[in-house]
């Protein structure tokens, strides 16, 4: 599967970005802070809905602006004829984004989901072993979208009816401090049981899905982690729910109702919600050993490249689809050894979106292997320049059928 042509509108730094992209390697080169990342983040949204620098479309969409537009060719098929699709999602500062395939009826974005697969290696990967658990949540999220249908929704479900149920809870405190009547806090007590019902509900739900994730991941993981550091090491990747109660054999619902009951008094004080999804975590052994606290750099680099290249085989297995592969920035992070396993891995996918400061960054070996008929260099700076220089958005029907010449910024 590959993007053949995207075009970004008020997206992040760009007024406007129209890009043919070839099948193979492709590598966006230009200064820092040029929008390099912004293009390939485009791309990793509309697959997923969440990027790895973005929980939501709000810093997507341009500054001064409510709106933001992607528009994405993809062929699914290099081999069969008139494949292409086209996506054309509009973001909105409100949320609710919607999008169009084919030019036909108009739905959100969570439907499409996971339609366009894709998976991205950025410096902010070094994280995922040693820093704050939202890295690893946000890891197990992006697994989960592209893995478990209706995940994406039930995220956002459980996200609003967490916010609502923190709003209560404060409502509580407040209402005590005041002395409220018995009625009104018995209204509260009762707004609090529907919510603290569909809090545990969704939130069992995802703690499946991320199980669910991690058991599919588990065995690539340790395996291509033994092939990048050598198969004296053993790796086993935990999932560390909030809801431990999912472990035991019954239904967990009416132990996690439970729980919540025992913390009541704590989340009315603090103001949150104790137990969640939102509280999980993921723990890498590594030898018998807690990654996160005894791995070298290098090692956390290996974990690193091992779970997201385990992530990529198991979606091209169940989607039957090779996903996008987007390589930001990540060239200069890496050492030899590392970079070689990466380069190795990019070798057998159908498209490769790498981004670099400066041409001389890209590895020569990349350069030089042979799997790929072409590699492909993209000055960002040049697609910049034209910016300037487009007065109209092309509507649907010519961005699908005519081939924009914005001049040479294909080498
Ligand atoms: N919503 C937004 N509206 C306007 N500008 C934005 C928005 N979000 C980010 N930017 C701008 O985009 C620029 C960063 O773009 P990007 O991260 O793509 O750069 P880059 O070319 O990848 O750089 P580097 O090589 O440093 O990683 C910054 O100048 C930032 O201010």
């Amino acid at each position: 599967m590959y993007i053949s042509r995207l075009a970004l509108d008020h997206f992040r730094s760009w007024d406007q970005c129209i890009i043919d992209i070839d099948p193979g390697i492709t590598i966006f080169y230009g200064s820092n802070g040029l929008g390099k990342t912004n293009i390939v983040e485009a791309i990793e949204f509309l697959s997923a809905g969440i990027t790895h620098r973005a929980n939501s479309a709000k810093p997507l969409i341009q500054a001064g602006h409510t709106t933001s537009y992607i528009r994405a060719n993809i062929v699914e098929n290099s081999i069969q004829e008139n494949n292409l699709t086209n996506y054309s999602l509009t973001l909105s500062s409100r949320g609710g984004h919607r999008i169009r395939v084919n030019n036909g009826k108009s739905q959100y974005h969570r439907d499409i989901i996971g339609h366009i697969p894709s998976v991205t290696f950025a410096p902010e990967d070094q994280q995922l072993v040693s820093s704050d658990p939202s890295i690893r949540r946000r890891f197990l999220d992006t697994a989960a979208i592209a893995l478990i249908p209706g995940y994406y929704d039930l995220l956002q479900r459980y996200s609003h009816i967490a916010k609502q149920r923190v709003a209560l809870l404060k409502n509580v405190a407040t209402a005590r401090l005041s002395n409220s009547s018995v009625d009104s806090m018995n209204d509260l007590f009762t707004g609090l049981e529907i919510w603290t019902t569909q809090l545990a509900q969704a939130g069992i739900s995802i703690t499946r899905a991320r199980l669910d994730v991690i058991n599919k991941i588990s065995e690539p993981f340790t395996r291509i982690y033994k092939h990048i550091a050598g198969e004296h090491n053993d790796i086993t990747i935990n999932y560390r729910p909030s809801y431990d109660e999912i472990y035991r054999d019954k239904d967990p619902y009416d132990e996690v109702i439970d729980h919540y009951q025992r913390l009541f008094d704590g989340e009315v004080a603090q103001g949150r919600n104790l137990i969640g999804p939102h509280r999980d975590d993921v723990e890498f052994l590594l030898n018998n050993m807690n990654a996160k606290e005894y791995a070298s750099n290098g090692e956390i680099w290996s974990i690193a490249l091992a779970l997201k290249m385990a992530l990529y085989e198991v979606i091209s297995q169940e989607s039957e689809m090779k996903p996008i592969l987007i390589l930001d920035d990540v060239f200069a992070q890496l050492d030899n050894s590392r970079r070689s396993q990466i380069i190795e891995f990019a070798s057998s996918i159908d498209q490769v979106l790498i981004t670099v400061a400066a041409r001389e960054d890209v590895p020569q070996e990349l350069l030089n292997q042979k799997t790929h008929d072409s590699v492909h260099f993209v000055d960002v700076q040049k697609l910049k320049d034209f910016e300037t220089v487009i007065d109209n958005v092309p509507s649907l029907d010519e961005f699908m059928s005519s081939s924009y010449e914005r001049g040479d910024v294909h080498e």
